[in-house]
């Protein structure tokens, strides 16, 4: 991921010092680049290991259809982590809530899909609003389990931003458990990851939750 931080508003040569990027990629999954050509083959062979013909002319593009969409949801999209001085101090929560999101799960390679509540308390810098979301979507297009896609992205935050905490909670139902298997349709899985004072600080942790509508409900504060 780029993890260029743009220093806007902020020109002064005494400022730059204190305003330096931090960068820190954070891959807990190695990951290499998807071969198109070889997907297609494989889910041509996939489809007649599942005893459909991949000749019949309802199956003849599928193959390259779900090769394409998994390239596209295997494919992080890069993006600046633009920042800004945090010139006014402004020292509460900055949440946003509700973001969607959708990921692959490594075990079966079916969707999960729900929202994610992401926050920090800021130090020197505050992000831009649409980082939150898109750092959720960069650690989204990878094979994952809920629990690394939750601290992968407080990870990131706290890494990147030096902010004084970092919340993050992924609220989510897992194809693989609805679609098939335990057929929970409905059901939707809560994790969480914090860092900073939103990790030591049980006030704070309570008020994030609050914001979030999870007062009481399945994250533990
Ligand atoms: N902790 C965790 N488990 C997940 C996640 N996504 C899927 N799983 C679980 O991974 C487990 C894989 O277990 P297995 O017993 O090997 O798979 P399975 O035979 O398909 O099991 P069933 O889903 O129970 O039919 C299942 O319990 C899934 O529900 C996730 O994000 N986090
Ligand atoms: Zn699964």
């Amino acid at each position: 991921m780029s993890s260029q931080i743009a220093q806007l508003g902020d020109d002064s040569a005494a400022h730059s010092a204190r305003h330096r990027p931090q960068r820190s990629p954070v891959h807990a999954v190695p990951s290499g680049e998807p071969d198109r050509e070889l997907a297609i083959e494989a889910v041509t062979d996939l489809l007649r290991a599942l005893g459909r013909d991949p000749e019949s002319p309802h199956l003849a593009d599928t193959p390259r259809r779900v090769a394409d969409a998994l390239v596209e949801m295997l494919t992080p999209r890069e993006f600046e982590a633009t920042s800004f001085a945090n010139d006014e101090n402004y020292r509460e929560l900055v949440l946003v809530r509700d973001i969607p999101f959708s990921s692959l799960c490594e075990h079966h390679l079916l969707p999960f899909q729900g929202v994610a509540h992401i926050g920090y308390l800021p130090g020197e810098r505050i992000i831009g609003l649409s980082k939150l979301a898109r750092v959720l979507d960069y650690f989204s297009h990878e094979l994952q389990v809920q629990e690394r896609l939750t601290q992968q992205v407080a990870d990131w935050l706290h890494a990147e931003l030096g902010a004084r905490g970092v919340g993050v909670v992924l609220e989510a139902e897992h194809q693989c458990m609805s679609a098939r298997g335990a057929k929970a349709v409905g059901s939707s899985t809560s994790t969480s990851a914090w860092h900073g004072e939103l990790l030591s600080d049980r006030e704070a942790r309570s008020e994030f939750l609050a914001a979030c509508g999870r007062q009481g409900g399945g994250v533990t504060s």
